[in-house]
């Protein structure tokens, strides 16, 4: 078994696959030495003209110099799984996290929503993914169907289907009455997640090993340290997703303040 995954392992940390064949996949002999950059947005692909597989560089290099290929537009946690490491904290704009998110027990429109959610091949709990630069308008959509009051009961279906990645119409639908309330939701779902890494964290710090062969206990420490690696990039896109739906929240809190300043300050005036 243990062959079995090392062969697994290195064969699929090194195949190509080759976009102009359909994505067939080969094993190209030079090809197999370059390495992942996330700055980099050159791939291997075959070339009809010169009958071979060709990659051509998207900057000059020195001589001298590594030369780097992209491996895939893929998050650090796609990288750690097909090729076994984790890029260096902040260097990958691609990199996100899967936010999981569930409709609320206690809504006395759970099954409707549910419901609404099945018929777009959805179900009570879904994962979304999250980046650096923010959250997919599905999130949202998801967040305003279970934030929403029966009395939109009529746009169950509709937000549903926005919830649904498979929904051909893409646009940001949005419900300013019930915003607040989504984005509270997004937030909650957003510090539920970074207390459960700030633990495994915390508790990585403390965690027993227990081998004693020092070629192990090499190997172990190795993927201890991938995986705080990886929950470590996770979780600050987390808190900068945190952060953004605070300061959004507080301006909808405030302006909505400011509204109701406004409003008394009109009413006293005319009483
Ligand atoms: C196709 S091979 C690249 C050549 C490899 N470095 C070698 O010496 O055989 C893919 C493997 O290289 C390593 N690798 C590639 N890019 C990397 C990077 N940016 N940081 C760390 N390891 C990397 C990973 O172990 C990955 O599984």
């Amino acid at each position: 078994m243990e062959t079995f995954k090392w062969s697994f392992g290195i064969l699929f940390s090194r195949l190509v696959r080759l976009p102009s064949m359909g994505g067939r996949v080969a094993l190209v002999p030079w090809a197999d030495m370059l390495n992942h950059s996330c700055d980099v947005e050159t791939f291997l692909d075959y070339d009809k003209s010169s009958q071979g597989v060709v990659f051509t560089t998207d900057r000059a290099y020195q001589p001298g110099e590594q030369v780097f290929i992209s491996y895939g537009r893929k998050s650090n946690g796609e990288l750690l799984l097909s090729y076994g490491f984790v890029p260096r904290e902040g260097t990958n704009p691609r990199d996100s996290v899967e936010l999981s998110v569930s409709l609320i027990k206690s809504d006395s429109c759970y099954k409707e929503k549910l419901e609404a959610l099945k018929k777009h091949g959805l179900s009570a709990s879904q994962c979304f993914p999250i980046q650096i630069t923010g959250w997919p308008v599905e999130l949202m959509a998801y967040a305003y169907l279970a934030v929403c009051p029966p009395s939109m009961k009529n746009q169950f279906n509709e937000m549903a289907a926005a919830a649904s990645s498979k929904s051909t119409s893409k646009k940001d639908t949005r419900h300013p009455e019930i915003e607040e309330y989504a984005l509270q939701f997004i937030l909650d779902a957003c510090e539920a997640s970074i207390s459960k890494y700030s633990k495994f964290l915390q508790a990585s710090g403390s965690m027993d090993l227990d081998v004693t062969n020092p070629k192990l206990l090499n190997r172990k420490l190795f993927l201890k340290q991938l995986a705080v690696d990886l929950c470590t990039s996770e979780r600050r896109i987390l808190f900068r997703a945190q952060y953004i739906l605070r300061r959004r929240l507080r301006d909808i809190r405030s302006g909505e303040l400011k509204a109701l300043r406004i409003f008394d300050g009109f009413r006293k005036l005319f009483k």
